[in-house]
């Protein structure tokens, strides 16, 4: 059996090499031809995976994509061919939320203004806006909730619209899926007249999909002075990005919210669950068995420890400015995708374990550390 998969998908050997060969390729110069004969494909979210790619895919049985996103996959043409389809949902919800808490609390420290007090506007309550909304619950912030969906479906009494949380939100992340179409369109959801709601101060985070936010009027706002401190994960147009919004941008990085070292791995693991299932065997491989031990794993607090001291302990296990620096420094020589390529190895904050936390025990459990309980 032939297994193609993305070269930047961890553990697929791990995982896959039992079924049949697998071979890895680049995920954005993929081509029809390379299918022919191929029984698997496993893509991330660069690959298009539509009726041009599979023209000669003969043997396709199984699409997997480690992603949370699905936009690049035509998954009714897949239907249609009779190709079994999966994605990963959730996969790196984690790493996304927490990339998310190292931004705010670079720009509260950079601010000097706590997050406390402070009211944060999550667009998009699935799996990252829900498992952000958990972690930040210990921190003081008022939250304001926008998931229309969700609010149809009966799940988010509390939703407000999208244009109440930009006039009123300090804080705005988007973790929408991008939908091009239909009622609940996502393509330009922030756009000229929305970003013009915004607050004077407000700090917005996007890291869903770069079209979520119409870049162009991103710039020209910010060109014509808006206040917003901003931090883009994802942009329109990757890997080509509009790199005169990097200037008015504090923090911007090549699409790695989500690309913990756990994160990407646990895709691949859903796409062995997947393609078990749909063999009927058993999934017994655990993805812990082939993750390395963490570089640092263990913290013990001080008496001294403040509220203040938070943030250096979050970005102990990820600073985005390391990855914002990289961008900047790194950008026009290697390029967006060769810096996600070679991406430092990120951890979860779970891979720390903490001693002595004493008061700050519930806020540091809720954010996600492994917190040793004191007596
Ligand atoms: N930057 C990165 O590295 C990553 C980006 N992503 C992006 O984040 C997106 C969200 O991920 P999840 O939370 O796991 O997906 P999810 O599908 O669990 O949740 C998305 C939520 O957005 C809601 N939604 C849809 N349209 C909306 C609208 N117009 N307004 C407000 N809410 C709306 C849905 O009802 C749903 O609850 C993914 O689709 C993907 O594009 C995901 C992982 C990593
Ligand atoms: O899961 C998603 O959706 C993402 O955006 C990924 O975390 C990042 O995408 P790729 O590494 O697959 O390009």
């Amino acid at each position: 059996m032939k297994i193609l998969a993305d070269q930047n998908m961890p553990l697929v050997e791990a995982f896959f090499a039992e079924f049949g060969e697998v071979t890895r390729f680049d995920g954005r110069s993929l081509t029809p031809e390379q299918l022919i004969d191929v029984d698997v494909l496993l893509v991330r979210s660069v690959t298009k995976v539509n009726a041009a790619m599979l023209q000669n895919a003969n043997k396709l049985k199984f699409v997997g994509t480690a992603t949370i996103g699905v936009d690049h996959v035509d998954s009714v043409y897949l239907a249609e061919r009779g190709i079994a389809f999966s994605s990963a949902p959730g996969c790196n919800a984690i790493a996304v939320a927490e990339y998310v808490i190292s931004v705010m609390l670079a720009f509260s420290q950079e601010n000097a203004t706590p997050l406390a007090g402070k009211t944060l506007g999550i667009i998009g309550v699935g799996n990252i806006g829900q498992c952000l909304r958990e972690k930040v619950a210990s921190l003081g912030m008022k939250l304001l909730l926008c998931d229309p969906l969700r609010h149809e479906a009966g799940s988010l009494p509390e939703h407000v619209d999208v244009d109440t949380v930009l006039a009123e939100a300090d804080i705005v992340t988007c973790h929408v899926p991008l939908v091009k179409t239909g009622a609940h369109c996502t393509k330009h959801l922030i756009d000229a007249q929305r970003l013009a709601r915004l607050k004077p101060n407000a700090w917005l985070i996007n890291a869903s999909r770069g079209d979520v936010i119409d870049n162009q009027a991103l710039l020209q706002h910010l060109q014509r002075g808006a206040g917003w401190q901003v931090a883009l994960d994802v942009w329109e147009n990757e890997p080509h990005i509009l790199t005169d919004l990097l200037a008015y941008v504090r923090f911007a990085t090549v699409h790695i919210a989500g690309h913990t070292l756990e994160g990407k791995a646990r895709g691949t693991q859903m796409l062995y669950q997947a393609w078990c299932q749909l063999q009927g065997l058993n999934a017994d491989k655990a993805l812990a068995a082939f993750l390395p031990e963490p570089a640092v794993t263990a913290c013990q607090l001080q008496a001294t420890f403040t509220d203040a001291d938070l943030g250096r302990l979050v970005h102990l296990i990820y600073d985005v400015r390391r990855d914002d620096g990289l961008l900047r420094s790194r950008l026009a020589a290697d390029g967006f995708d060769y810096l996600r390529k070679n991406y430092p190895v990120r951890r979860e904050f779970s891979t720390l374990t903490i001693t002595n936390a004493n008061d700050f025990a519930p806020v540091l459990a809720q954010l996600g550390f492994a917190v040793v309980a004191t007596h």
